[in-house]
Protein backbone atom coordinates (compact mmCIF):
# COMPACT_ATOMS: atom_id res chain seq x y z
CA UNK A 1 0.00 0.00 0.00
CA UNK A 2 1.38 3.12 -1.04
CA UNK A 3 -0.89 6.09 -0.65
CA UNK A 4 -1.73 8.22 2.51
CA UNK A 5 -4.99 8.56 2.75
CA UNK A 6 -6.13 12.08 5.28
CA UNK A 7 -9.58 11.99 6.70
CA UNK A 8 -11.26 14.45 9.81
CA UNK A 9 -13.89 16.97 10.10
CA UNK A 10 -13.56 20.45 7.91
CA UNK A 11 -10.61 22.35 9.18
CA UNK A 12 -8.62 19.47 11.11
CA UNK A 13 -6.24 20.14 8.64
CA UNK A 14 -6.17 17.76 6.04
CA UNK A 15 -5.37 20.23 3.48
CA UNK A 16 -2.40 21.70 5.00
CA UNK A 17 -1.13 19.14 6.57
CA UNK A 18 -1.53 16.75 3.56
CA UNK A 19 0.30 19.22 1.12
CA UNK A 20 3.40 19.82 3.62
CA UNK A 21 3.20 15.67 4.21
CA UNK A 22 3.60 15.23 0.70
CA UNK A 23 6.45 17.67 0.02
CA UNK A 24 8.43 15.87 2.94
CA UNK A 25 7.86 12.39 1.80
CA UNK A 26 8.66 13.31 -1.82
CA UNK A 27 4.88 12.45 -2.57
CA UNK A 28 1.85 13.20 -5.00
CA UNK A 29 -0.42 15.78 -3.27
CA UNK A 30 -4.24 15.25 -4.17
CA UNK A 31 -6.74 17.39 -2.63
CA UNK A 32 -10.36 15.90 -3.68
CA UNK A 33 -11.74 19.10 -3.45
CA UNK A 34 -10.27 20.48 -5.75
CA UNK A 35 -9.70 17.52 -7.75
CA UNK A 36 -13.77 17.29 -7.76
CA UNK A 37 -14.02 20.70 -8.68
CA UNK A 38 -11.20 20.77 -11.82
CA UNK A 39 -13.53 17.13 -13.16
CA UNK A 40 -16.68 18.64 -12.87
CA UNK A 41 -15.68 22.30 -13.57
CA UNK A 42 -18.29 23.69 -10.89
CA UNK A 43 -17.18 25.32 -7.42
CA UNK A 44 -18.10 23.48 -4.36
CA UNK A 45 -20.60 25.55 -3.31
CA UNK A 46 -22.43 25.25 -7.04
CA UNK A 47 -22.76 21.86 -6.68
CA UNK A 48 -24.45 22.07 -2.73
CA UNK A 49 -26.57 24.85 -4.18
CA UNK A 50 -28.31 21.89 -6.79
CA UNK A 51 -28.42 19.58 -3.52
CA UNK A 52 -25.69 17.98 -0.77
CA UNK A 53 -26.67 14.39 -2.77
CA UNK A 54 -25.36 16.00 -5.83
CA UNK A 55 -21.96 16.49 -4.41
CA UNK A 56 -21.60 13.55 -2.57
CA UNK A 57 -22.34 11.22 -5.81
CA UNK A 58 -19.45 13.00 -7.47
CA UNK A 59 -17.58 12.73 -4.04
CA UNK A 60 -18.22 8.99 -3.91
CA UNK A 61 -17.27 8.20 -7.33
CA UNK A 62 -14.16 10.10 -7.00
CA UNK A 63 -12.69 7.63 -4.91
CA UNK A 64 -12.95 4.98 -7.99
CA UNK A 65 -10.38 7.18 -9.20
CA UNK A 66 -8.23 7.44 -6.71
CA UNK A 67 -7.25 3.31 -6.35
CA UNK A 68 -5.09 3.52 -8.86
CA UNK A 69 -2.83 6.33 -7.08
CA UNK A 70 0.30 5.43 -5.92
CA UNK A 71 2.67 7.37 -3.48
CA UNK A 72 0.12 9.87 -2.88
CA UNK A 73 -0.86 11.62 0.06
CA UNK A 74 -4.58 12.12 -0.70
CA UNK A 75 -6.60 14.81 1.88
CA UNK A 76 -9.94 14.12 1.48
CA UNK A 77 -13.26 16.37 1.92
CA UNK A 78 -14.18 16.01 5.46
CA UNK A 79 -17.91 14.38 4.81
CA UNK A 80 -16.57 11.22 2.77
CA UNK A 81 -17.30 9.14 5.72
CA UNK A 82 -21.09 10.06 5.72
CA UNK A 83 -21.64 6.76 3.23
CA UNK A 84 -20.83 3.70 4.68
CA UNK A 85 -19.79 2.01 1.29
CA UNK A 86 -17.15 4.88 0.83
CA UNK A 87 -15.44 2.77 4.18
CA UNK A 88 -13.87 -0.15 2.12
CA UNK A 89 -13.20 2.05 -0.77
CA UNK A 90 -10.65 4.62 1.65
CA UNK A 91 -8.97 1.73 2.93
CA UNK A 92 -8.41 0.18 -0.50
CA UNK A 93 -6.86 3.22 -1.78
CA UNK A 94 -4.57 3.55 1.18
CA UNK A 95 -3.83 4.03 5.29
CA UNK A 96 -6.22 5.96 6.26
CA UNK A 97 -5.30 8.51 9.47
CA UNK A 98 -7.70 10.37 11.49
CA UNK A 99 -6.74 13.98 11.85
CA UNK A 100 -8.56 14.37 14.96
CA UNK A 101 -7.91 18.38 16.28
CA UNK A 102 -9.80 20.01 19.28
CA UNK A 103 -12.77 21.68 17.68
CA UNK A 104 -12.21 24.57 19.72
CA UNK A 105 -9.03 25.32 17.85
CA UNK A 106 -10.88 24.81 14.46
CA UNK A 107 -13.80 27.04 15.30
CA UNK A 108 -10.73 29.77 16.08
CA UNK A 109 -9.36 29.38 12.78
CA UNK A 110 -11.71 27.86 10.09
CA UNK A 111 -12.61 29.50 6.85
CA UNK A 112 -16.02 29.16 6.50
CA UNK A 113 -16.38 30.80 2.99
CA UNK A 114 -16.68 28.31 0.28
CA UNK A 115 -17.47 25.83 2.98
CA UNK A 116 -21.57 25.61 2.54
CA UNK A 117 -22.21 23.11 5.59
CA UNK A 118 -20.58 26.26 7.86
CA UNK A 119 -22.45 29.25 5.94
CA UNK A 120 -24.30 29.49 9.48
CA UNK A 121 -21.01 29.98 11.62
CA UNK A 122 -18.41 27.77 12.72
CA UNK A 123 -20.11 26.67 15.74
CA UNK A 124 -21.78 24.02 13.69
CA UNK A 125 -18.79 22.39 14.00
CA UNK A 126 -19.65 21.13 17.57
CA UNK A 127 -22.94 19.33 15.97
CA UNK A 128 -20.75 17.87 12.91
CA UNK A 129 -18.18 15.96 15.59
CA UNK A 130 -20.85 14.60 17.44
CA UNK A 131 -23.17 13.27 14.65
CA UNK A 132 -19.51 12.00 12.61
CA UNK A 133 -16.68 11.01 15.12
CA UNK A 134 -17.78 7.18 15.83
CA UNK A 135 -18.11 7.50 11.72
CA UNK A 136 -14.52 8.80 11.54
CA UNK A 137 -13.00 6.05 13.91
CA UNK A 138 -14.73 3.16 11.91
CA UNK A 139 -13.56 4.46 8.65
CA UNK A 140 -9.91 5.30 10.26
CA UNK A 141 -6.62 2.91 10.31
CA UNK A 142 -4.88 5.50 12.89
CA UNK A 143 -6.07 8.38 14.68
CA UNK A 144 -3.91 11.08 15.50
CA UNK A 145 -4.86 13.83 17.90
CA UNK A 146 -3.58 17.48 15.89
CA UNK A 147 -2.77 19.91 18.90
CA UNK A 148 0.15 21.04 17.83
CA UNK A 149 1.90 22.57 15.01
CA UNK A 150 1.40 21.69 11.04
CA UNK A 151 5.42 20.34 11.29
CA UNK A 152 4.39 18.30 14.41
CA UNK A 153 1.76 16.70 12.32
CA UNK A 154 3.64 15.68 9.34
CA UNK A 155 6.51 14.32 11.85
CA UNK A 156 3.92 12.07 13.36
CA UNK A 157 2.03 11.23 10.52
CA UNK A 158 5.77 9.98 8.65
CA UNK A 159 6.31 8.21 12.14
CA UNK A 160 3.64 6.00 11.41
CA UNK A 161 4.59 5.20 7.82
CA UNK A 162 7.77 4.77 7.90
CA UNK A 163 7.18 2.46 10.84
N1 LIG B 1 -1.74 21.92 13.56
C1 LIG B 1 -2.42 22.34 12.48
N2 LIG B 1 -2.68 21.47 11.49
C2 LIG B 1 -3.37 21.85 10.39
N3 LIG B 1 -3.85 23.09 10.19
C3 LIG B 1 -3.63 23.99 11.15
C4 LIG B 1 -2.91 23.66 12.32
N4 LIG B 1 -2.86 24.76 13.08
C5 LIG B 1 -3.51 25.74 12.42
N5 LIG B 1 -3.97 25.28 11.23
C6 LIG B 1 -4.80 26.05 10.27
O1 LIG B 1 -6.06 25.42 10.21
C7 LIG B 1 -6.59 25.45 8.90
C8 LIG B 1 -6.84 24.03 8.42
O2 LIG B 1 -7.58 24.09 7.22
P1 LIG B 1 -7.53 22.98 6.09
O3 LIG B 1 -6.17 22.46 5.92
O4 LIG B 1 -8.21 23.57 4.91
O5 LIG B 1 -8.44 21.84 6.75
P2 LIG B 1 -9.29 20.69 6.06
O6 LIG B 1 -8.73 20.43 4.70
O7 LIG B 1 -9.15 19.54 7.00
O8 LIG B 1 -10.70 21.20 6.02
C9 LIG B 1 -5.59 26.19 8.04
O9 LIG B 1 -5.96 27.53 7.99
C10 LIG B 1 -4.28 26.04 8.84
O10 LIG B 1 -3.38 27.10 8.62
O1 LIG C 1 -17.36 18.01 5.87
C1 LIG C 1 -17.99 18.19 4.81
O2 LIG C 1 -19.12 17.70 4.63
C2 LIG C 1 -17.34 18.95 3.72
C3 LIG C 1 -16.00 19.26 3.81
C4 LIG C 1 -15.29 20.07 2.81
O3 LIG C 1 -13.90 19.71 2.74
P1 LIG C 1 -12.85 20.08 3.94
O4 LIG C 1 -13.04 19.05 5.02
O5 LIG C 1 -11.52 20.02 3.30
O6 LIG C 1 -13.22 21.45 4.41
C5 LIG C 1 -15.94 19.92 1.44
O7 LIG C 1 -15.74 18.62 0.93
C6 LIG C 1 -17.40 20.23 1.53
O8 LIG C 1 -17.57 21.59 1.86
C7 LIG C 1 -18.15 19.35 2.53
MG1 LIG D 1 -9.58 20.40 2.76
Amino acid sequence: MSNIVLIGIMGCGKSTVGKALAKALQYQFIDADDYLVDKYQMSIPDMFAISEDYFRDRESACLDDFVSKDHSVIAMGGGVIKRAENHPKLKKIGKVIYLDRPIEDIVNDVDTSGRPLLKDGAEKLYALDKERRALYEAAADVQLINDGSVEDMVAKIKDHWED
